[in-house]
């Protein structure tokens, strides 16, 4: 099914998720939910804070345009090793709808997590799949791409997004 997502600000969206105690049916469940909608939002990852479920649960897919769809399902994921250099990346946030903002970070990462068979993998991962990754597990601890930016440009976007959120209430 098709979850509501949370927009910012939100509580639920600044707390910390809870590991998950094993990858069950509810948890295999909601995985194919974040899932379906992630891609009926048109993003690259969800995380289940962000569809108000505060659990260690988050889906990735930066598959290209003319390639398959490649959903990478991870219950419990933590970054086991991130590279010395970093990268920049213009990040967007599907909470944050329609702000866009650089952020830096390690460009290659390796990750362990459970998949949804419950076995436990690790992968390494780099460019935008790296980047999507740290973004996901961000929102697992409470933490935003704008909590990465200045206090300045924070503000700003956190006005317009509250400008277009009002208009769109009232249109
Ligand atoms: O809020 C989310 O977690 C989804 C977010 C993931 C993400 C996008 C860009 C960099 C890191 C993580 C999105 O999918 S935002 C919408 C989107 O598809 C997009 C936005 C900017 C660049 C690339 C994709
Ligand atoms: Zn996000």
């Amino acid at each position: 099914a098709v979850l509501p997502i949370l927009i910012a600000p939100h509580p639920v969206l600044k707390q910390v998720a809870k590991p998950v105690p094993a990858v069950d049916q509810r948890i295999a469940r909601l995985m194919d939910d974040m899932v379906e909608t992630m891609y009926e939002a048109s993003g690259i990852g969800l995380a289940a804070p962000q569809v108000g479920i505060l659990d260690r649960v988050i889906v990735v897919d930066v598959h290209e345009k003319d390639e398959a769809p490649n959903p990478i399902r991870m219950a419990n994921p933590e970054v086991v090793w991130s590279s010395p250099d970093l990268a920049v990346c213009e990040e967007g946030c599907l909470s944050i709808p329609e702000q866009y903002a650089e952020v830096t970070r390690p460009s290659a990462v390796r990750v362990r997590y459970l998949d949804r068979d419950g076995q436990e993998r690790e992968i390494e991962a780099s460019g935008m799949l790296a980047t999507c990754i740290q973004h996901e597990i961000d929102h697992l601890n409470g933490v935003l791409f704008v909590d990465h930016l200045s206090m300045l440009k924070r503000g700003m976007i956190m006005r317009r997004l509250q400008k277009q959120q009002r208009q769109k209430a009232s249109a």
